[in-house]
């Protein structure tokens, strides 16, 4: 395993892109929600404490025990992450005088901590806080300060824990991107040798660790992650993965040969299935917009799930799921209540008892577009539009049928 920054979230809108920032500086790091910490392992170099919507003066505010951290591994708490801190070990945190939402200036930056460096006076920070720490605990110091917020930024003395008030992931903190460099490389010591290519090299040795000689089916859909997971997936098992692409009769004009065409250029082993009439059976007769969308994920359903049939042994399913999915489906709020809906056992098509393979799911998209460069996969399905599943069918009014399709491709 890579190593890692950790970060804890308490469920702020800011969180992505706290993550965003320190992968920008080839650093991988996972976002996990405060009260289901990971072990602490050797590979956790950091760990970086989220905002949050909260304030820690509710009762029940989140809340998490950072005594086996503190003091081990450099922390940075960010905004509610600094809050937390401040009070639990002793000081004060108050309502401010009046929320502040908006832009500020550091105006008193102390240059000799590690995570100031290179900062220029009257730094442009981003703040957005209704509480503010008013009195920091014993051993607490004040490193930079702005005109309305005097505990800006704070260091516990003799160990690598920071808090700030602002942050310094969004855009709006000029010097943002320099200050959690200074946390996850000069403070954490993270080689930043997380890039495309490693990501490659390492999950197609993982893949074929954990697939060995085991067959795989897949769905192409023409989008970039499934495409960029099953290329992935073929490095590392070869045609012992078999992909299925389905013509539901919705594609735009040309586009079912096309993306056939670019899948067996990268050497695929592809199976482009003509399941149009089956859709238009289907949908024949059916005009209301959420029907007509739950006749096509089954029909897809039944469709993929006779191609899966026909592959002898085939023990897995291959699937593009990337990190923002993940990341909803564990979150501080909870999961979304919808998202497993299809999930009961006993109807279930056959092709979800398979065991599920999601090479892509620690990724970002753009992530999943860099990684598909280093496969050299065509910059026409890295870039391509993204298409929504139930396809031309969203733009034809009343019921479907083959020939309006064809007036809505022209
Ligand atoms: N026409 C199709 N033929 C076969 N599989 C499909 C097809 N359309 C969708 N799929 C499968 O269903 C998954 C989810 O489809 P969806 O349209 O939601 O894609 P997505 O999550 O945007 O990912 P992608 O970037 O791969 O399109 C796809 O990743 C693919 O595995």
């Amino acid at each position: 395993m890579a190593e890692q920054i950790l970060i804890l979230d308490f469920g702020s809108q800011y969180t992505q892109l706290i993550a965003r920032r320190v992968r920008e500086l080839n650093v991988y790091c996972e976002i996990h929600p405060y009260n289901k910490v990971p072990e602490i392992t050797s590979d956790i170099k950091g760990v970086i404490l989220s905002g949050s919507p909260c304030s820690v003066r509710d009762e029940g505010a989140p809340d998490i025990d950072l005594d086996s951290m503190r003091g081990k591994l450099p922390i940075l708490g960010v905004c509610y992450g600094s809050q937390l801190m401040a009070q639990k070990y002793g000081g004060e945190v108050l309502p401010s005088e009046i929320r502040e939402y908006g832009r500020a200036n550091l105006t008193h930056i102390d240059q000799h901590y590690d995570l100031l460096k290179e900062m220029t006076h009257g730094s442009q920070v981003w703040m957005s806080h209704g509480d503010t720490i008013k009195v920091l605990p014993d051993g607490f110091e004040v490193i930079a300060s702005t005109p309305a917020v005097e505990v800006a930024a704070f260091k516990v003395q003799g160990e690598e824990t920071y808090g700030i008030q602002f942050h310094p992931e969004v855009t709006h903190s000029l010097e943002g991107k320099n200050l959690i460099r200074n946390f996850v490389v000069h403070i954490c010591g993270c080689a930043q040798d997380w890039t495309a290519d490693m990501f490659v090299d390492s999950t197609v040795a993982e893949l074929k660790a954990k697939l060995g000689d085991d067959k795989v089916v897949m769905g192409l859909s023409g989008g970039v992650d499934s495409s960029v997971a099953a290329t992935l997936i073929h490095r590392a098992i070869g045609d012992n993965l078999t992909c299925v692409f389905v013509d539901n009769g919705l594609l735009r004009k040309n586009e079912f040969e096309e993306v056939l065409d670019s899948y067996k250029t990268l050497g695929l082993n592809v199976i482009g299935v003509d399941a149009k009439q089956r859709f238009y059976d289907a949908l024949s007769g059916l005009t209301d917009p959420e029907a007509k969308r739950k006749a096509i994920g089954r029909v897809f359903i039944e469709v993929f799930d006779d191609e899966a049939h026909k592959i002898e042994g085939v023990k897995w399913l291959g699937q593009g799921t990337i990190y923002p999915d993940v990341i909803e489906s564990v979150s501080v709020k909870g999961p979304s209540a919808t998202i497993k809906s299809h999930h009961n056992v006993g109807g279930l098509p056959d092709f979800m008892k398979l065991s599920v393979v999601e090479p892509l799911n620690t990724l970002f998209k753009d992530e999943v577009r860099e990684v598909g460069r280093s496969l050299e996969i065509p910059e026409a399905i890295i870039g391509r539009h993204p298409f929504p599943g139930p396809g031309l069918a969203i733009r034809i009014l009343g019921d479907i049928t083959a020939e309006k399709v064809k007036h809505c491709r022209k």
